[in-house]
C-alpha cells in the first residue's frame, strides 16, 4: 500500500509536485510489507540477474603520485584498457581519510531512518538537485527505484543548506559532507591527471579543465526489499556527468556493471573506491573512453548504503573533445555543449539510461543545423 499524504499544509506541497497526485513512496516505510507497490516494478528485461563478477583494475594512486615513469605508465595503460571497454575501475591508496568515509556513511543512515516529517523538510524542489528524494516519486510515476537519496550540490554551503532546512542541530552533519566533498574533489583532480596521461593529452589538461568543477554529493539508501526481483535500487543507466567516485559500504553487494554482454557484480573491496566514466567525459574523448553502464540491485535481507560523488564541469564551460582525440579519418560525434544543457536534459527526460546521451547529441545536432 502506498504511503499517501494529503498535503495538509502548504509547506508540504506534495500534491502539486507529485505527478501522480498526492502520493509519495518511501521505501524505508515499505520494507516490512509482504509486497511492493506496482509503481516499483521494472521490466523483466532490466532485472536479469548478474552472471559474473567483474575483475576491475585497481589503480594505485600512490604509485601514480610517487612512482617512477615506467610504473606510472603501467597504471595509465591499465586505466586506458578499462576505460576503452567498460569505463569502470577501482582506486586504491587514494589518500582519502577512512574516518571521513565511514562517518559520512554512518551519518547518512542516521538521516534516512529519521521520521518522515524530518526528511520531508529537506525534500528536493522542482529543478533543484539539492535535497531529499523518496524513490524519485515526486518526479516519476512508474519504474520507481527502491531507494531514498539525499543530495548536496556545490552551489552554496552544505552547512547553511542543512541548517536552514532542517535546523541548526544539522549543521555538524553539513561539516562532515563538506569535508567529504573536499576530499573527493582533491581525489578527482589526481584521477584527472592520470586520465590525461592515459590519453596522451598531458597531465594538466583535464586537471585544469576540472579545477573549478561543480559536484553533486549524493547519499543513497537502499532498504531491504520484500520483492527484490521485481524492482531496482537504481535502474540500468550511465551517469551523465564526467566522472563518478562511489563509496559503497564494505559488507553489502549491489553494484553491477553491464559489460561483455552481461551484468557483472562488483563486490566491495576494502580500502578501494569505485570510479566510473560518465557521458560527459566519454564525449570529451569522442567515445574513445566508454561511459559505464551500471545499476544497483537490492535484496530482502539487508539495507545498503552508498555515496556517489558526481563530477560535473563548471556549468557554462564548452565541452569538446581534444583535437588529438578526433583522428583525421573520424568525425566529431558531438557538437559543443555545456553541462548546463545536459543537466537540464537529464531532468526533463523520463529516464536516464545508456542511450540518453545519444538522443541528447542528436538534439544538439538538430538545433545547431536549424540555426
Ligand atoms: C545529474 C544527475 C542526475 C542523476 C544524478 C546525477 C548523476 C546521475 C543521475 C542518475 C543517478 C542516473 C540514473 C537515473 C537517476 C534519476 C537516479 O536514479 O537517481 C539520475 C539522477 C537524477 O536525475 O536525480
Ligand atoms: O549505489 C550504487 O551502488 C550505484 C548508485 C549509482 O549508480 C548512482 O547513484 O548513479
Ligand atoms: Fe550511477
Amino acid at each position: 500500500m502506498a504511503t499517501s499524504f494529503m498535503s495538509t499544509s502548504k509547506s508540504q506541497n506534495i500534491s502539486e509536485d507529485a505527478p501522480h497526485g498526492n502520493t509519495i513512496f518511501i521505501p524505508t516505510m515499505l520494507a516490512n510489507k509482504q509486497t511492493i507497490p506496482e509503481q516499483f516494478f521494472w521490466p523483466k528485461s532490466e532485472t536479469v540477474p548478474a552472471t559474473g563478477i567483474l575483475d576491475a583494475p585497481k589503480i594505485d594512486l600512490q604509485v601514480v603520485l610517487t612512482g617512477d615513469a615506467s610504473s606510472v605508465k603501467a597504471q595509465a595503460n591499465a586505466l586506458r584498457a578499462a576505460c576503452e571497454t567498460h569505463g569502470f575501475f577501482l582506486v586504491v591508496n587514494h589518500g582519502v581519510d577512512t574516518q571521513i568515509l565511514n562517518e559520512a556513511l554512518a551519518l547518512s543512515e542516521q538521516f534516512f531512518i529519521m521520521p518522515l516529517e524530518t526528511k520531508l523538510k529537506a525534500m528536493q524542489k522542482k529543478n533543484s538537485m539539492w535535497g531529499y528524494s523518496g524513490a524519485h516519486s515526486e518526479r516519476f510515476s512508474a519504474n520507481l527505484p527502491w531507494k531514498e537519496c539525499l543530495s548536496f550540490t556545490s552551489d552554496g554551503s552544505i552547512v547553511e543548506h542543512l541548517g536552514s532546512s532542517l535546523g541548526k542541530e544539522f549543521e555538524p552533519m553539513g561539516v562532515v559532507y563538506e569535508k567529504y566533498s573536499g576530499a573527493m574533489k582533491n581525489l578527482t583532480l589526481s584521477i584527472m591527471e592520470l586520465l590525461g596521461l592515459s590519453l596522451d593529452t598531458g597531465k594538466d589538461y583535464y586537471r585544469d579543465f576540472f579545477q573549478d568543477c561543480e559536484y553533486i554529493t549524493r547519499c543513497n539508501y537502499y532498504p531491504r526489499c520484500p520483492q527484490p526481483e521485481l524492482t531496482q535500487g537504481t535502474g540500468p543507466h550511465a551517469d551523465p556527468v564526467a566522472l563518478t567516485i562511489l563509496h559503497q559500504e564494505e559488507d553489502e553487494e549491489g553494484l553491477e556493471v553491464f559489460t561483455g554482454g552481461k551484468w557483472q557484480s562488483v563486490p566491495p573491496v576494502p580500502g578501494a573506491l569505485v570510479v566510473n566514466i560518465g557521458d560527459t567525459f566519454m564525449a570529451m574523448t569522442n567515445d574513445i573512453y566508454k561511459s559505464c553502464v551500471h545499476r544497483a540491485v537490492v535484496n530482502r535481507h539487508s539495507n545498503r548504503r552508498s555515496i556517489a560523488f558526481f563530477v560535473c564541469p563548471q556549468r557554462n564551460k564548452v565541452i569538446r573533445a581534444h583535437d588529438s582525440l578526433v583522428g583525421p579519418d573520424s568525425k566529431r560525434l558531438y557538437s559543443d555543449f555545456t553541462w548546463s544543457q545536459l543537466e537540464e536534459f537529464t531532468q526533463e527526460c523520463r529516464r536516464y539510461d545508456d542511450q540518453t546521451i545519444k538522443y541528447f547529441a542528436e538534439r544538439l545536432l538538430e538545433s545547431s543545423s536549424s540555426e
